[in-house]
């Protein structure tokens, strides 16, 4: 069974979702001319990096989002795994990634449990403490946010449980692009599984990003992979390969959990 994904890289305009929202509408009608099964978008799409006022810009409980993306699945009959936004409740703001199948159900919620020191995160939202299991046309998967990557455990939890596709949704600044590439294709090969990873490109008032967004077979094989700016990544997942790959080195057989989580 074949699996072809599209990431769309976008540039995010700070803070101002109305210009995210037709920016990434725009993308979504192009690439459907390729006919992905899914669509990834990247982290907090919708405001980017404008902490300091996501008391305004948080979406209240991602009702106005949640409902566009819906909409988009259902309209363009795609799966979607929604990057993330900025949640609001009454006990704060979240990082939260939504999963939307073909008919716009929403069939996984996830929000960021790595809060991101260098970049504020800690002061400005609230971790999440649930998995991002769900699955895509019968394939089993899990959502992360990108300092996600940094916990090859965390991602472990999930492969242990069956995910064999990895999304990672992210704005991950250009200086740490090989740390980007690097942890990727470890977490591919680690876990003998896919990973689609989705960052943004262009800039906010604090960062440039890197782009480069990857989907990377469980070889550790660079399947496809974007440059720096905006750009549309499609990519086909073959599943045959997780077997295979996992019969010639089989890890997950020869795991010590008895010595180790
Ligand atoms: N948005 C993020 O979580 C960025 C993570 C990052 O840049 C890193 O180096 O880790």
């Amino acid at each position: 069974m074949n699996m072809k994904v599209a990431c769309l890289q976008m540039d995010i305009a700070f803070g101002d979702i109305e210009e995210n929202v037709k920016r990434a509408a725009e993308q979504l009608a192009a690439v459907m001319e390729q006919e992905p099964d899914v669509v990834v978008l990247p982290e907090l799409w919708t405001t980017g990096y404008d902490l300091t006022r996501l008391d305004v810009l948080g979406d209240v409980d991602g009702v106005h989002v949640k409902g566009v993306m819906s909409e988009w699945a259902k309209a363009y009959d795609v799966n979607i795994v929604g990057g993330s936004i900025a949640k609001r409740t009454d006990d704060g703001v979240t990082n939260t990634m939504y999963m939307f199948d073909r008919s716009g159900e929403i069939v996984g919620e996830y929000s960021k449990v790595h809060l991101f020191q260098l970049m504020d995160e800690h002061k400005f939202l609230a971790p999440g403490s649930d998995e991002g299991q769900f699955t895509v046309d019968n394939v089993p998967c899990a959502g992360f946010i990108c300092y996600d990557i940094r916990f090859p455990e965390w991602l472990r939890v999930h492969t242990s449980k069956g995910a064999e596709v990895l999304f990672v949704v992210a704005e991950w600044p250009l200086p740490r692009l090989v740390h980007w590439r690097t942890l990727l294709t470890a977490r591919a090969i680690e876990n003998q599984c896919y990973v689609v990873a989705c960052n943004r490109a262009g800039s906010d008032p604090n960062n440039v990003f890197a782009g480069h967004s990857m989907i990377i077979d469980p070889w550790g094989e660079v399947v496809a992979e974007a440059g720096e700016g905006e750009e549309m990544l499609v990519g086909t997942l073959d599943f045959a390969k997780i077997p295979e790959v996992r019969r010639g080195i089989p890890v997950f057989e020869d795991r010590r959990p008895d010595l180790y989580k």
